[in-house]
């Protein structure tokens, strides 16, 4: 077209690093400012669609989640060309799955300090979304982003108290993604995610308890950086691991997180531990034991 898209004219495209029935995401380089943005474009749904619903509720959460550390950060949607297009964080670590699956192939899994780390940082993130007045629905590794921490100067200040700056001692950093089925807690138009991470109450379509099905969700993300089995999609299995019946682990876990992440996975959601709680359990903290 004579006219370049905005995409175009205001993008250089680096390359796909992602695509499914949703359309892809692209990293590019936006030449204004030199810096790396993570796009998704999809063809624009029909208007009225259930897929312009999923599409909109997606930049509607977007634009109320303003910034947080542990959530992609949300820059600019528009509209051209028959597509709708999502400009968010480019973060440059792949995603949760990503890691998971490469350390599988190394016979590796994430070990216990990891694994607070990576349970108190998405707390985080869910304690704001929750706090927000929305729900996730679709929390699972593919979903949860990673960025290296820039090299550490050092008069970088240590870990603040309250305010998390969201780079700990490690240097990694996890962020909720792909807001695509988010939808706020108090008036729910629940589009299910994954259902390998679907809390059994949310498919009995019992919503008074929506933000404890990201907690379900999270608990489950968990054991498999752990390195649990692939989790099944439906069946017995599907039902056993909803009787918070832990699925075996290549690791031993102390009392504390195992007993822990089994609060997380409770059939009953009043039972689980809300993000807020997660946040300041003492199995999490950073603080210094002793
Ligand atoms: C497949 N894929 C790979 C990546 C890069 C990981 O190193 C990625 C990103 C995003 C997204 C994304 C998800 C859902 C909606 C919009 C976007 Cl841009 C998808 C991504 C996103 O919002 N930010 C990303 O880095």
């Amino acid at each position: 077209a004579l006219m370049l898209s905005r995409y175009e004219s205001e993008f250089l495209e680096l390359g796909r690093i992602g695509v499914g029935e949703f359309g892809a995401v692209y990293s590019c380089v936006k030449r204004l400012d030199g810096c790396m943005y993570a796009i998704k474009r999809l063809r624009r749904p029909l208007a009225g669609s259930a897929n312009e619903q999923l599409a909109l509720k997606e930049v509607y959460a977007h634009a109320v989640l303003g910034h947080h550390p542990h959530v992609v950060q949300y820059y600019s949607a528009w509209a051209e060309d028959d597509h709708m297009i999502i400009q968010n964080e480019y973060c440059d670590g792949g995603s949760l799955l990503d890691v998971i699956t490469e350390k599988k192939e190394q016979g590796e899994f994430f070990r216990e300090p990891e694994l607070r780390d990576l349970l108190l940082q998405v707390s985080m993130g869910l304690k704001y979304i929750h706090t927000s007045g929305l729900v996730h629905l679709d929390i699972k590794p593919s979903n949860i982003f990673i960025c290296h921490r820039p090299s550490a100067s050092t008069d970088e200040a240590g870990d603040s108290e309250e305010e998390d700056d969201g780079y700990p001692s490690s240097g990694v950093v996890f962020k909720i993604g792909d807001l695509g089925h988010v939808t706020s807690t108090s008036s729910p138009q629940v589009e299910e995610g994954d259902s390998r991470f679907l809390a059994c109450e949310v498919l009995r379509e019992d919503y008074t308890h929506l933000p404890k099905a990201d907690i379900f969700a999270l608990g489950l993300t968990v054991l498999l950086a752990a390195g649990a089995a692939p989790l099944p999609q439906n069946g017995d299995e599907w039902h056993r691991l909803r009787q918070a019946e832990l699925p075996s682990l290549p690791q031993e876990l102390t009392a504390p997180l195992s007993n822990l992440i089994q609060m997380m996975l409770d059939p009953d959601p009043a039972a689980r531990p809300s993000a807020s709680a997660l946040c300041k359990h003492p199995v999490l903290c950073r603080e210094r034991s002793g």
